[in-house]
């Protein structure tokens, strides 16, 4: 070494240098540069000492000396946190004044990784400082040289001399280091809040947490839940799939309870203003047995971060993350923004469903529009209709549930359409359901709804023409058709007005009028056990039995005049009037389908009509008096067997087996049916004279 001149110079330039020092490297070229020119070593450490945790960190162990940093296991020893070992902590806690000491002071077998490496690469002596500094930690300054003796009394001084200035600079990269992460933290908020701007489903928060918590800031999602409808129950929402408990059977088990609010560690964290920090040992040193502190000491982490996410001064659910250090000011930030992002989901969400139910009212709307005819006029004026019309205009105001019984075609529609426009309901838009045109299996899903995934095909959730119908009328018509196993989910809602939607939780509540329809004869159908008693007697209260139009036959011609006015209007056609002759013909024609069959009737004679008098209609081929293709309601089941096996026999021009025979249309057995043809007492007279 130099003059003492030379020595001061470096003195004061070490010190300003020092005073520069913003990072850790450059504390590291720092002494490797400078202060090797004081003292003669070869490698420097510096620790980081949590005295009262009896734990310290390599803070640095210098790189540019060579020596041990060749070493594989360089870089996992000074990484860790290591425990004071007995050697250790005596010197550094005799190291307020530097002192020097032989490395074999360490008990070389026992010695932490670092002291070994540093042996291994040479090291052979060392000096030892505690810096001064602010602050819980303690840093100390290890110094090795190459040989023994190499370090004198002159370098112990030195290093006292610039102690000062090593823990500011220390002291000045912690400050440095904080700006610094609180700049990071700001720019990775506002990239995480740029992110939870656009974000409309929950997929797209799941990417965002990943993207920016995750890979930018280190952040472990542990868990999101989410209030319940019901206001208590916190139900998963979204969860890291990549967490490291993700395949404990614990975790699983959490997963898929729903707990409450009250849950002790939740409720401490939806009460409290702040971000609650869990310190796991503690919490289990204070008897908290919560499963969540279990998984968490599991997944080897010290403590664990929950926080409440509000929207406004609600609460809507919980967060916890999984991070070595948060600062509470993050927190809080991460916290709203993750809140207004499922607020906008569940806005979204609302308005997919809402837009769909308005899709959904549109159509029916404009199947409205399509019939709106129907509406303005319901014709006939003879005493059966006035007495469905008496019936009508009682039951439209009250909310009671209406029967309308009645032939195919005899209008049961337009009566439900009349009923639902008369009452206080006519505002809002009647919902029709035909239970009879849908599968068994997706009735129930046209009644109720479901939820989305609820069963193969269900890719989104879907509105049921129950809640659809609310505050307004359900007619369901055919109401013969519907299977058992959902006529006990009607009768459940006619009972207590409430339901679930198909693989859906919540119970769902509506005010809705029924007004249901059929063909069928439903007593005898309760007889047969094709339809409960209970739902029949829950419908049957207000009953409405439609006539056929043949037992109204004083409403033919309106009805005809009616439907030749709607048809020449719409094709543009001069017939203006019907000849008696074939009104005479329309009236005594049987109408197996009704008012549907006349319309239908009128409407093509209309196009094959020449003139402006209507003088031919085009009736079916059957003979007027042909009473058997009309179902009579009040016919037994035997009656009805009996009637149809005439009707096969005639068709079959009385032939019983073989190709073309009665038996095969009837898919029996020729024996069967002889047997049967004895038993309900059918003569050949009645199905061979037919043919003749
Ligand atoms: N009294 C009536 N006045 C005018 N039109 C009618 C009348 N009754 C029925 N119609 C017409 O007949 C057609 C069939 O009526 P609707 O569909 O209401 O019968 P329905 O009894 O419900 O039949 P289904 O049992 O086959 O469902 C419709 O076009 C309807 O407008």
């Amino acid at each position: 070494m130099e003059s003492e001149d030379d020595r001061d110079e470096i003195l004061l330039l070490l010190k300003r240098a020092l005073a520069k020092v913003k990072t850790q490297a450059q504390l590291m070229i720092t002494i490797d540069n400078i202060l090797k020119k004081l003292v003669n070593f070869s490698q420097a450490t510096l620790l980081s000492c949590q005295e009262d945790e009896g734990t310290y960190r390599i803070f640095f162990m210098d790189r540019a000396s060579g020596g041990s940093t060749g070493y594989s296991s360089y870089n996992e020893s000074i990484s860790r946190s290591y425990s004071f070992c007995d050697n250790l902590s005596e010197l550094v806690s005799n190291a307020d004044t530097a002192r020097i000491y032989d490395i074999r002071t360490f008990n070389l077998t026992t010695a932490p990784q670092w002291v070994k490496l540093n042996y291994a690469s040479g090291a052979r002596e060392l000096l030892i400082k505690n810096l001064p500094g602010p602050g819980d930690s303690k840093h100390t300054l290890i110094l090795f040289a190459d040989k023994l003796n190499s370090l004198t009394d002159a370098h112990v001084q030195y290093v006292e001399m610039i102690a000062v200035q090593l823990g500011e600079a220390i002291n000045n990269i912690a400050v440095h280091e904080a700006a610094l992460y609180r700049e990071r933290d700001k720019a990775s908020l506002l990239k995480f809040a740029i992110d939870l701007a656009s974000v409309r489903k929950k997929e797209d928060l799941e990417a965002a947490i990943f993207n920016i918590l995750d890979q930018l800031m280190g952040i472990k999602l542990s868990m999101i839940r989410l209030i319940d409808d019901d206001r208590i129950t916190l139900v998963p929402y979204l969860y890291d799939k990549n967490a490291v408990f993700k395949d404990d059977e614990l975790f699983k088990k959490l997963l898929a309870q729903n707990i409450t609010i009250d849950e002790p560690t939740s409720a401490r964290v939806l009460n409290s203003d702040e971000p609650v920090v869990f310190n796991i040992e503690a919490e289990q040193k204070n008897g908290n047995s919560s499963p969540y502190i279990m998984l968490w000491k599991k997944a080897g982490k010290k403590q664990m971060y929950g926080a409440r996410l509000r929207i406004g001064n609600e609460n809507i659910g919980t967060l916890w993350l999984l991070v070595n250090e948060l600062n509470t000011e993050l927190m809080r930030g991460l916290c709203s923004q993750i809140s207004v992002a499922i607020f906008n989901i569940k806005a979204n969400q609302k308005l997919l469903v809402y837009q769909k139910q308005l899709e959904t009212e549109n159509d029916l709307l404009k199947e409205q529009i399509n019939t709106a005819y129907n509406f303005s006029e319901i014709i006939g004026s003879g005493p059966r209709m006035k007495k469905v019309y008496e019936l009508m205009s009682r039951v439209a105001d009250s909310n009671s549930t209406v029967l309308i019984l009645g032939e195919t075609g005899t209008g049961k529609e337009l009566i439900a359409r009349g009923i639902h426009n008369a009452s206080p309901r006519k505002n809002k838009l009647m919902i029709k359901v035909n239970c009879a045109a849908l599968p068994p299996n997706l009735i129930e899903s046209e009644l109720f709804g479901h939820e989305k995934g609820s069963f193969t095909g269900a890719f989104e959730q879907r509105t049921g023409k129950f809640e659809l119908a609310n505050n307004s009328t359900l007619f369901l018509d055919e109401i013969g058709e519907l299977p058992l196993e959902l006529q006990v989910k009607l009768l459940r809602v006619l009972q207590e007005r409430e339901f679930e939607r198909v693989g859906g939780k919540n119970t769902i509540k509506v005010n809705v009028r029924i007004i249901a329809a059929t063909n069928r004869n439903l007593e005898n159908e309760v007889a047969t056990g094709k339809f409960r008693s209970d739902l029949y007697y829950r419908l049957n209260v207000f009953p409405i039995n439609l006539p056929s139009l043949r037992e109204r036959a004083e409403d033919i011609p309106t009805l005809a005049n009616f439907f030749l006015n709607k048809y020449c209007g719409l094709s543009g056609c001069k017939v203006s009037s019907i000849a008696p002759k074939v009104l005479q013909q329309l009236k005594s024609y049987l109408w197996p389908g009704n008012v549907r069959e006349l319309e239908h009737i009128i409407e093509r004679s209309i196009l094959m009509a020449s003139g402006n008098i209507l003088r031919e209609v085009h009736l079916p081929n059957t003979k007027q008096n042909d009473t058997q293709a009309i179902p009579n309601f009040n016919q037994t089941i035997e009656e009805m067997e009996r009637s149809h096996i005439i009707n096969i026999l005639k068709q079959c021009g009385g032939k019983i087996s073989g190709t073309g025979g009665a038996a095969g249309v009837l898919a029996i057995q020729p024996t069967t049916l002889h047997s049967k043809m004895r038993k309900l007492n059918i003569t050949k007279r009645e199905y061979l004279n037919y043919t003749q």
